[in-house]
């Protein structure tokens, strides 16, 4: 992801810092190329204590509340990577999964950043998020009895389940369905079980699937919604938008701070 977020906002005309964050096993330097562009980017490592910090507070020095930092990172460096952001003082876009989801949001909002926090960036699943909280909110307990059945395929080098599924589980679950909890989401991270549900093998190293089956107590009646997403062009491109929104929030000094990506669709700003 750190690839196609740094692609599609190059794309937009914006400009990628040369440094930026990264894991233990990753080298010390790596190149983003878009269209005839190759960018030099430094890798900064964990392992050097404050180091993180340092780039991050001369970056913010340089590029001050135009500075925008995006996190595609792993659910374990959810909590250490919001508090250094925190710590530092810079505003970003956050869109990795897992972690203390609680905790992030309130480190964030007590450290006064601007922030988009959300599990996906695809405006039309976006979309499709918003419109099944809406009707959990117009329509609650309309599905009351049914039972629902969530299955999710991504790469298989994917940790944690999906957060997309998570967050449409909490409008299934206020439109009545029979108990469900997030253990019960289906995982495939296998090339076997996901050729069976239909990835094509091609997409093995990035895609993201999901079906929601929600069937009647009787079994007579069927719902079924499916978004399956093949690469991750489309993120990135949410991405951009999530980094011009928050820019502009942060340069108007807008009250409101933290947002999520159905705000920006609400606001009119996905492109
Ligand atoms: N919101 C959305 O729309 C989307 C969200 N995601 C989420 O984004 C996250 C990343 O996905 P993906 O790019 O596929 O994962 P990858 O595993 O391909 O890449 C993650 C990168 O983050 C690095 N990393 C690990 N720890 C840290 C750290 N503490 N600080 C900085 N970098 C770190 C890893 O380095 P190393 O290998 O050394 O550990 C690796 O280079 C996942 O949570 C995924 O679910 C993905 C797509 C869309
Ligand atoms: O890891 C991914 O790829 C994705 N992660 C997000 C999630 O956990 O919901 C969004 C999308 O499914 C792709």
């Amino acid at each position: 992801m750190g690839h196609e977020v740094s692609q599609a906002c190059i794309r937009r005309g914006m400009t990628l810092a040369p440094v930026g964050l990264t894991g233990p096993s990753m080298p010390a330097q790596c190149q983003v190329q878009e269209g005839a562009l190759t960018l030099d980017v430094k890798l900064v490592g964990p392992e050097a204590p404050g180091a993180q910090k340092q780039a991050l507070e001369e970056l913010k020095k340089q590029h001050g509340d135009r500075l925008v930092i995006i996190d595609f990172t792993h659910p374990t460096a959810v909590n250490p990577n919001s508090e250094l952001y925190a710590s530092a003082g810079v505003n970003f876009v956050f869109g990795t999964t897992g972690g203390d989801r609680e905790k992030l949001m309130k480190v964030t909002a007590d450290s006064g950043v601007y922030a988009v926090i959300a599990p996906n960036m695809g405006k039309q699943i976006v979309a499709l998020q918003a419109a099944m909280e809406r009707m959990g909110r117009d329509f609650p307990g309309a599905f009351g009895g049914y039972k629902l059945e969530v299955t999710e395929s991504h790469q298989k080098t994917k940790a944690d389940t999906s957060g997309t599924a998570k967050a449409m589980v909490g409008s299934f679950q206020q439109l009545g369905v029979e108990p469900f909890s997030h253990d019960q989401i289906q995982m495939l991270r296998d090339d076997a079980s996901q050729a069976a549900f239909g990835v094509p093998p091609e997409f093995s190293t990035g895609h993201a699937w999901h079906t929601y089956t929600l069937t009647s107590p009787d079994g007579s009646v069927q719902f079924q919604f499916k978004h399956n997403v093949c690469g991750r062009r489309t993120y990135g491109e949410g991405v951009a938008d999530a980094v011009e929104f928050i820019a502009r929030k942060a340069l108007e000094k807008s009250e409101k701070k933290i947002f999520n990506m159905i705000d920006i669709l609400e606001a009119g700003e996905m492109k």
